[in-house]
């Protein structure tokens, strides 16, 4: 059976990751993709028969709304000969509530996903919520699109989506933030350049594997790694001191759920 016609609405980093997820499964997807400057990636794929690029909008089975929010009230209007009365509507734009895409759009038919980057490699997480008329065979259609960049998770309720946002959404930054900043910190203290990041980058991505391969919690991982009176210790006396990390890291995603939460008003 063939797969269902997708329009794919900014193919910039995560509308890609998704393309190349789909372009990489079984059999040969019908996607349209409309982005005014497509990146060389993309222009390789339409020069290639794999994608046809920006199109005449028709009605697809599936849209997928991957620009920036603060684009998407502009472009709203031209997006609607995409839709048909059985168009699913999948948006992974940061802020933007799917009343907002029901009123824009027309539709009910709305799923709303806040994916993140290491979904380019498959080791994303989506997290999805939906509008009430969504029907369990569209849900079903959702996942399979979002499963090649990792985890899928939900429905959950719409209510969540900020502070998902703020943790897996903008998480991988946090991520990529500490290990700068643990490189950084290693070259002050004497290490070569070259070393320092290469042990950074190779520490986060052995406790990662091991914190998702153990059924121990994040907290006995690093009480494992503590010795009393020893060197951790004299580290997480200050990463765990007052103003440290762990208020730092509420700060932070206060904020970015915030930010979501701000989104959602501009674009109204
Ligand atoms: N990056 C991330 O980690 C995550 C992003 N998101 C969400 O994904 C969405 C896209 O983010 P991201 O991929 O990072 O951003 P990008 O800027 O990389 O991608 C957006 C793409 O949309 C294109 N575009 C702009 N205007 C139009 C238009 N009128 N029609 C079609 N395409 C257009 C842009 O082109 P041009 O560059 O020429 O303007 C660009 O290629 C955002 O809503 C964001 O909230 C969600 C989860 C994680
Ligand atoms: O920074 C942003 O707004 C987007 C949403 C989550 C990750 N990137």
């Amino acid at each position: 059976m063939a797969g269902p016609s997708i329009a794919l609405i900014g193919a910039g980093r995560m509308g890609a990751a998704l393309a190349s997820g789909w372009l990489a499964g079984r059999g040969k997807p019908d996607i349209r993709i409309q982005d005014p400057k497509p990146s060389e990636t993309v222009t390789e794929w339409a020069g290639a028969g794999k994608v046809s690029l920006n199109p005449e909008p028709e009605p697809v089975d599936v849209l997928v709304i991957a620009v920036k929010p603060q684009v998407f009230p502009k472009m709203a209007e031209s997006l609607k000969p995409w839709i048909g009365p059985q168009t699913l509507v999948l948006s992974i734009m940061a802020g933007t509530r799917l009343k907002q895409l029901t009123e824009r759009l027309g539709t009910g038919h709305v799923i709303r996903v806040m994916p993140n980057t290491p979904g380019a490699i498959g080791k994303g997480v989506s997290v999805m919520a939906k509008s009430d008329i969504v029907m369990a065979k569209q849900l079903e259609i959702a996942g399979k699109l979002l499963k090649p960049l990792g985890e899928v998770i939900g429905p959950v309720d719409e209510k969540h989506m900020s502070v998902v946002t703020g943790l897996s959404g903008s998480g991988p930054a946090y991520v990529f933030l500490m290990a700068e900043a643990m490189a950084d910190a290693a070259m002050a203290e004497g290490l070569p350049a070259e070393l320092a990041e290469q042990l950074a980058a190779l520490t986060i991505e052995g406790a990662a594997a091991l914190m998702v391969q153990s059924d121990e919690a994040p907290s006995a991982l690093r009480k494992a790694v503590t010795s009393p009176g020893g060197t951790t210790q004299a580290a997480l006396d200050i990463l765990m001191d007052e103003g440290g990390m762990p208020i730092l890291m509420r700060k932070a995603i206060r904020a970015a759920a915030n930010r979501d939460r701000e989104l959602s008003r501009d674009t109204d």
